[in-house]
């Protein structure tokens, strides 16, 4: 396995999950996110208000471009679904993982979505984002897990399960 992504919508786990697969294969970790705030000098939710919702997304897709790593578990924000390169670029690189949850999983995760950051366009609700995304995500998947019930230890367990029989 060269790299592992995850995809998956925010709140889900790409990052929590994501960090621990990593430690259990002897892999790096990367979180974009956080490159991203480094390359901007700015938190996610300041970069979104200042450029809007198109900015942000080309600079999540210019960043998620770009990763050049191996055998590395990357962890991007839940929008970069959204960015044709990126996913280009990470269909190139590794295997997608998309981590799924049920919409009710994630609404009671998300507490307040806008002061995560989350790419939320005005009007659309939390429902909609998932009702837009779950195409996406199952368009850009080579193996999708699905956590609803799981501890986050199960969800671990399950994910280097799928990756080890794929
Ligand atoms: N079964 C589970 N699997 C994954 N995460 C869980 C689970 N149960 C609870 N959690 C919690 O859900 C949260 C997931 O947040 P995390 O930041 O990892 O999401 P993310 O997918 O990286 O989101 P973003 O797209 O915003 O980067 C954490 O607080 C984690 O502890
Ligand atoms: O799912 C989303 O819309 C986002 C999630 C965050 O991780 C960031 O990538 C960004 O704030 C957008
Ligand atoms: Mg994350």
């Amino acid at each position: 396995m060269e790299n592992i992504i995850f995809i998956g919508m925010p709140a889900v786990g790409k990052s929590t999950v994501g960090v621990v697969v990593a430690k259990r294969l002897g892999y790096q970790f990367m979180d974009t996110d956080l490159l991203i705030q480094e390359e901007e000098g700015n938190l996610l939710r300041e970069i979104i208000e200042e450029k809007g919702i198109v900015g942000f997304l080309e600079i999540e897709d210019r960043v998620n471009a770009r990763v050049e790593v191996h055998n590395t578990v990357i962890s991007p924000g839940g929008s970069v679904v959204y960015c044709e390169n990126a996913m280009k670029h990470y269909k190139e690189i590794g295997t997608v993982v998309y981590l799924m949850a049920s919409y009710e999983t994630i609404n009671k995760r998300l507490k307040s979505a806008k002061n995560r950051g989350v790419v939320l366009r005005d009007g659309q609700t939390l429902k909609d984002l998932y009702d837009e995304r779950v195409p996406l995500f199952e368009r850009y998947a080579d193996l999708t897990v699905c956590e609803d019930g799981l501890k986050l230890e199960d969800t671990i367990d399950k994910v280097i399960e799928a990756l080890q029989s794929a």
